[in-house]
């Protein structure tokens, strides 16, 4: 008798990216649990389709493995985690150190424990996979928002130490995006700029992130990769 899918753990998916991966994870028949920070439209309506909805906050190492707490509590075992919780903070003079330590917590600390504690969970014979969401902005660095890169470099690092450490059994890749989906406040100079970084030029929207996903979740034979989805910016 086939089992029940297992869950796929999707963390700060209450809006943008990763609510809408975890609205298409459940349209393609995945059960789904998300992390959420504040309570948010997106939130209600995926407990109405069913989704668990984990609050957390992963500013520091108490809420961190509170959640993992919690998660084993709702859980035995996990189809994949996708690492997409996230703040783009530019330095705010003053606040230097506070922000490191927020950035680092969430981009770093936040994963490095989840898939330390959560493996087990992933470990149970059949595809497993962890997947960090990262920037394509690792490749150069970014003179604005320095802490932001500079976390999302070393979760590029954690990608590759975690793929090697966790197989056969799991795999472990990254997604870097660049522009996907602008923010209600960016005005239109800003947006023109951002456009004009890639060879492509658009706001592709966040369907090419689960189209980068689906893609990491069914091939067998990829692990330790990270998917540039760009728009050809390295080209510019
Ligand atoms: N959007 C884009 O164009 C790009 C996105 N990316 C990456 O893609 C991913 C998704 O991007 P996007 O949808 O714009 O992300 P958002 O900026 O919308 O952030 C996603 C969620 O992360 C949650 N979050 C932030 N800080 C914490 C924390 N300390 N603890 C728990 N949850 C937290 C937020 O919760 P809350 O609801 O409380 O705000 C938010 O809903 C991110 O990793 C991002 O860095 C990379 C390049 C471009
Ligand atoms: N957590 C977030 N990270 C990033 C965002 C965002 O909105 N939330 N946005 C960007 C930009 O789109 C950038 O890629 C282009 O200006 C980067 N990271």
């Amino acid at each position: 008798m086939s089992q029940s899918p297992l869950p796929i753990l999707i963390t700060g998916a209450g809006q943008r990216i990763g609510l809408h991966c975890a609205e298409r994870l459940l349209d393609d028949g995945h059960p789904v649990i998300i992390s959420y920070r504040r309570e948010r439209e997106g939130v209600a309506h995926l407990r109405s389709r069913g989704a668990i909805t984990l609050a957390a906050d992963f500013a520091d190492a108490t809420g961190i493995l509170t959640f993992i707490e919690t998660l084993k509590a709702h859980t035995d075992g996990l189809r994949a985690i996708v690492h997409n919780a996230s703040e783009w903070h530019s330095e705010t003079p003053g606040q230097e150190a506070e922000l490191f330590q927020r950035m680092f917590s969430v981009h770093m600390l936040a994963p490095y424990l989840i898939n330390l504690h959560g493996a087990a969970l992933l470990r149970h014979g059949g595809a497993a996979d962890i997947v960090h969401i990262g920037d394509d902005v690792t490749r150069r660095g970014s003179s604005k928002h320095i802490a932001y890169a500079a976390s999302k470099a070393g979760l590029d690092n954690l990608t590759l130490s975690f793929a090697a450490s966790l197989a056969p059994q799991i795999k472990v890749n990254g997604i870097a995006p660049a522009l996907i989906q602008f923010n209600p406040d960016d005005d239109e100079a800003y947006r023109r700029k951002a456009l004009a970084k890639s060879a492509l030029g658009i706001e592709p929207g966040a369907e090419v992130i689960y189209q980068s996903l689906r893609y990491l979740l069914d091939n067998p034979y990829v692990t330790g990769t990270i998917l540039t989805v760009n728009g050809g910016r390295h080209l510019i």
